[in-house]
């Protein structure tokens, strides 16, 4: 492993019932490097970023996050790690400031209301919102926060699980600040998603998986639009 990389996979396979769902994964995260997975439907991404998080074991292969091995110590390298599902489920009765110490707090992470206050700003959310309860937020708006709890908690890695399904333009140009600013801290940020041409704009590569195998990987400040056009129908669309 490079001493500095964030997230090392390598080599990693795992099989269901003899199906093999991912083969020979390798997968290497800088800091502040943001790194989109796309790949259709049932091409391995969940089930990726669920060996990160260690909630599943491979059958082969090493994970290493920020240095520390996660297959052998899963619940040490989810320190380094923020996850943000689909639906970030924050607590409807408290507000964003509460939501962001009360979520610091189980992550080990004592802050207070000015600190919140300044990690909900840096993650984009409006001052008039820090008050509200989190009952009515949007999508858009519980990701801010779910990405200011990954600040409050000093994660190195942030993942992202289809990020950008049922966000608007505003919302979706939202997060793509918001990943920035991520990056711009240093996080490696790494995101399983459908969505080639949303996510093409904030992210430095792209990794094609089908079928559990990393089949194309780009750069995407080098990617043009016919180029993109052309790897989606020959990679993305089924
Ligand atoms: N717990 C499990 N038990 C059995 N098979 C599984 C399990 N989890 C995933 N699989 C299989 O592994 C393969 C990869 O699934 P995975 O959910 O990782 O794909 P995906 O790329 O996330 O798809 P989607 O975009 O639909 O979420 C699929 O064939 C799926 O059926």
């Amino acid at each position: 492993m490079m001493p500095d990389s964030v997230l090392d996979l390598d080599a990693v396979s795992i099989a269901f019932n003899g199906n093999l769902a991912l083969d020979g994964l390798s997968l290497r995260l800088q800091p502040g490097e943001v790194y989109a997975l796309l790949g259709p439907n049932g091409a391995g991404k969940t089930t990726t970023l669920n060996l990160i998080l260690g909630f599943l074991s491979p059958d082969r292969g090493s994970i290493t996050i920020d240095g520390i091995d996660g297959v052998a110590n899963p619940i040490g390298a989810r320190t380094r790690i923020a996850y943000l599902p689909e639906t970030v489920m924050l607590h409807p009765a408290l507000t964003a400031i509460e939501n962001l110490e009360y979520f610091a707090l189980l992550a080990g992470r004592r802050i207070d209301a000015g600190t919140a206050r300044g990690l909900l700003a840096d993650a984009g959310l409006q001052g008039e919102a820090h008050d509200r309860r989190a009952a009515g937020f949007s999508k858009g708006m519980r990701q801010k926060v779910g990405v200011a709890i990954a600040l409050a908690k000093d994660a190195r890695l942030l993942l992202l699980d289809e990020p950008t399904s049922g966000l608007d333009a505003g919302a979706a140009n939202d997060l793509s600040q918001v990943i920035r600013a991520a990056s711009a801290r240093g996080i490696a940020v790494l995101m399983a998603t459908h969505d080639l041409f949303r996510v093409k704009h904030v992210a430095h590569r792209l990794g094609i998986l089908r079928g559990g195998v990393l089949v194309d990987e780009r750069d995407a400040a080098t990617i043009g639009p016919v180029e993109l056009e052309q790897l989606y129908l020959e990679k993305l669309a089924a």
